[in-house]
């Protein structure tokens, strides 16, 4: 094993994300709630960290943020059971899944994959590593929000949740072996909109014991 969770982006060989997991986020977006997770992937190409930008592609133009708590896994790990779940967890992170959600319905009706809508370069904008001592969303509900030139536009619970952080790992495990410094996004709560060049995008974690993590990114 190489390299520290400190450093999780670098070692990351697998983003997995689940969609559709908060039902308001559901309902916004006139969707149906899967009747078990639903997993798709970003390549690591799509990490992009403060001061950069996130950079929309030049024909595209209906590109939405998406605030998601990601799950950082700790060991090579495969068909994880409920209980095991926690001790596979290294900690925590922010992270946007950027979308260009015009693609992304163009798609759905093609029946295409999500992978270039969701997982171009500067798609997955992502904060510091969150040690498991600071934040726990197993026991504790953290708040995610999102503003975009400082109109809140996300501010979510994950205990909304359809699918908790356990089952997610119980079922990705199940088919995809899971490894040190894979990231897991868990999915958007309510609020997704549209950012457009030249717009700024801040977006945080709150926890308890006054815990806070906010981070800041240009769209260009
Ligand atoms: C409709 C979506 O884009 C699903 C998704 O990514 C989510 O977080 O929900
Ligand atoms: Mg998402």
């Amino acid at each position: 094993m190489t390299g520290t969770l400190e450093n999780f982006r670098s070692i990351c060989t697998k983003i997995i994300c689940v969609g559709r997991n908060y039902s308001e986020h559901i309902n916004e977006l006139g969707d149906v709630a899967p009747t078990t997770p639903l997993i798709f992937m970003k390549p690591p190409s799509a990490f992009v960290i403060e001061p950069n930008d996130i950079k929309i592609p030049s024909d595209w133009d209906e590109l939405h943020h998406e605030v998601e708590l990601g799950v950082i896994i700790n060991k090579k790990c495969q068909n994880v059971s409920k209980e095991q779940a926690e001790e596979n967890i290294g900690g925590y992170c922010l992270a946007l899944d950027m979308t260009e959600r015009k693609i992304q319905y163009d798609f759905i009706k093609q029946g295409y994959p999500w992978l270039l809508c969701k997982g171009f370069d500067t798609s997955c904008p992502c904060g510091n590593f969150i040690d498991k001592n600071q934040i726990n969303p197993l026991s504790s509900s953290v708040n995610l929000w999102l503003r975009v030139n400082g109109q809140m536009r996300h501010d979510g619970h994950t205990r909304d949740m359809i699918f908790a952080i356990p089952d997610l790992i119980v079922y990705i495990s199940k088919y995809i072996t899971l490894e040190h410094g894979d990231l897991i996004l868990t999915g958007t709560p309510a609020g997704v909109g549209p950012v457009k060049r030249g717009d700024q995008i801040e977006a945080g974690i709150n926890g308890e014991n006054n815990f806070k993590y906010a981070m800041k990114f240009n769209v260009s």
